[in-house]
């Protein structure tokens, strides 16, 4: 019997990132979700395609050696599987790892085996699996949070891959691009030894990777979709296409870039390299990712270590150039009221209903003190002062 991986997600990077990453690994994956459509689709199917597409066609590979459980209803049975697994994954979501930890809890607790759990969160955050881990802490008793260190590992992750929204009628395929990297630490398994995944990249300090990672594609890749919804594109790629939009993504990610090269010693070229992959990357055509899907959740991206606040913060106390970051920051502030995006709902209601000081601690949960704190009062003032006109952010 091969190992027995436990990933939580069954959506878009579930299935066209880590699962398959697992799969190739030799890991049978149990995915746990709480969607019945996904876990019913997954308990009757017993293999999905994941097809990459590019400029050099299409190429694809058939995952199997999967089942499902819903946790919502089966709770118990997710235990079970935690308690004899090797490794738990999850792409929930950052807002959905407190809800997931009370069953990894319970799973660590049922634990017998000898070697520990390994845990890798595969979020877009910095911290994800510390923060799962937090979580997972706040659940076990107090008497089990010693055995709780012996019985598990948690390490830290950084994934790269563009996964749109899948069309209707896909089912449980997916459509992606070929580039990836998952970059993961490797202090938190010690003697014990990483997993043997040959898709990750091991590596000692994750910082780099990750603030690399936020701070270039996720940081470039909503301002295009902020940019673009503004001016009415409908995906990332027809909004790069439009030059003044092109311009300000390149013009954003210089400034990140300035900050990745000071802070982390990766020289100019390199970082420019990076760049320059990304921005092809975020044109491709053939992904029709949405502006909406890389928009969504407005208020965790304005959050103080994420893709726009985390950058141009670290800028600010450094003395250097923010200011076209500031301007995606004004772009990400209208996106209220968007369909199906909850968070871009309360938007709205937080910039209406408090003053522009209150609505900057709130969204961004910046120091009033700190020098990026002013710059962002103003630009929040703008777009309450456009919605006061209108009634609406200038859409
Ligand atoms: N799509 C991408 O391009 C991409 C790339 C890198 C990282 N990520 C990150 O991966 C994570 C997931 O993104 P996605 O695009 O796959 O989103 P998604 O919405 O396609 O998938 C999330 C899945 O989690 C499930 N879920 C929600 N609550 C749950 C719960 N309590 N228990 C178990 N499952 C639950 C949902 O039903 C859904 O199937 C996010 O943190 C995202 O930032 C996404
Ligand atoms: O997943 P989010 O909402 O944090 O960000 C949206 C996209 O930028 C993101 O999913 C990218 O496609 C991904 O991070 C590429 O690796």
């Amino acid at each position: 019997m091969g190992p027995k991986a436990i990933h939580f997600g069954g959506g878009n990077i579930g299935r066209g990132f880590v699962a398959e990453f697992l799969h190739t690994a030799g890991y049978e994956v149990v995915f746990i979700d709480v969607m019945d459509k996904i876990i019913s689709a997954l308990q009757n199917t017993p293999s999905y395609e994941v097809t990459e597409v590019s400029e050099k066609g299409e190429s694809t590979k058939t995952i199997t050696n999967y089942r499902a459980i819903n946790s919502k209803t089966h709770e118990q049975d997710v235990v079970n599987e935690i308690a004899t697994a090797d490794i738990v994954t999850c792409a929930v979501g950052p807002n959905v790892l407190k809800f997931i930890a009370p069953v990894i809890a319970k799973g660590i607790a049922a634990r017998s085996a000898p070697k520990p759990l390994a845990v890798i969160a595969c979020e877009n955050m910095i911290g994800g699996t510390d923060t799962l881990h937090g979580y997972i802490k706040d659940n076990t008793d107090s008497s089990q949070l010693e055995a709780l260190e012996q019985r598990a590992q948690f390490a830290n992750s950084a994934i790269d891959r563009i996964v749109p929204c899948q069309p209707e009628g896909m089912g449980l395929n997916v459509r992606i691009e070929e580039f990836y990297e998952w970059a993961v630490e490797t202090k938190p398994f010690g003697s014990t030894g990483h997993p043997d995944i040959p898709a990750i990249h091991w590596v000692e300090d994750l910082e780099p990777y990750i603030e690399r990672k936020l701070f270039t594609v996720n940081t470039g890749h909503a301002t295009a979709a902020y940019y673009g919804r503004y001016a009415g594109k409908e995906t990332i790629a027809e909004a790069l296409k439009d030059p003044y939009i092109h311009g300000v993504v390149c013009d954003v990610m210089k400034e990140t870039a300035t900050l990745i090269v000071e802070k982390h010693g990766i020289s100019p070229q390199e970082q420019k390299n990076y760049v320059d992959t990304i921005i092809a990357r975020i044109s491709n055509p053939y992904l029709e990712d949405k502006v909406d899907r890389v928009g969504r959740a407005p208020i965790r991206k304005l959050g103080r270590k994420e893709r726009f606040i985390g950058p141009a913060s670290q800028l600010a106390e450094r003395g250097l150039k923010y200011e076209s970051i500031l301007g995606a920051i004004e772009m990400a502030l209208r996106f209220q009221n968007v369909a199906d995006d909850e968070e871009s709902q309360t938007l709205a209601r937080i910039l209406k209903e408090n003053s522009p000081g209150d609505a900057t601690v709130q969204l961004t949960g910046l120091e009033r003190s700190h020098p990026l704190f002013s710059p962002i009062v103003k630009v929040v003032e703008q777009v309450q002062a456009e919605s006061k006109e209108t009634g609406q952010p200038r859409i």
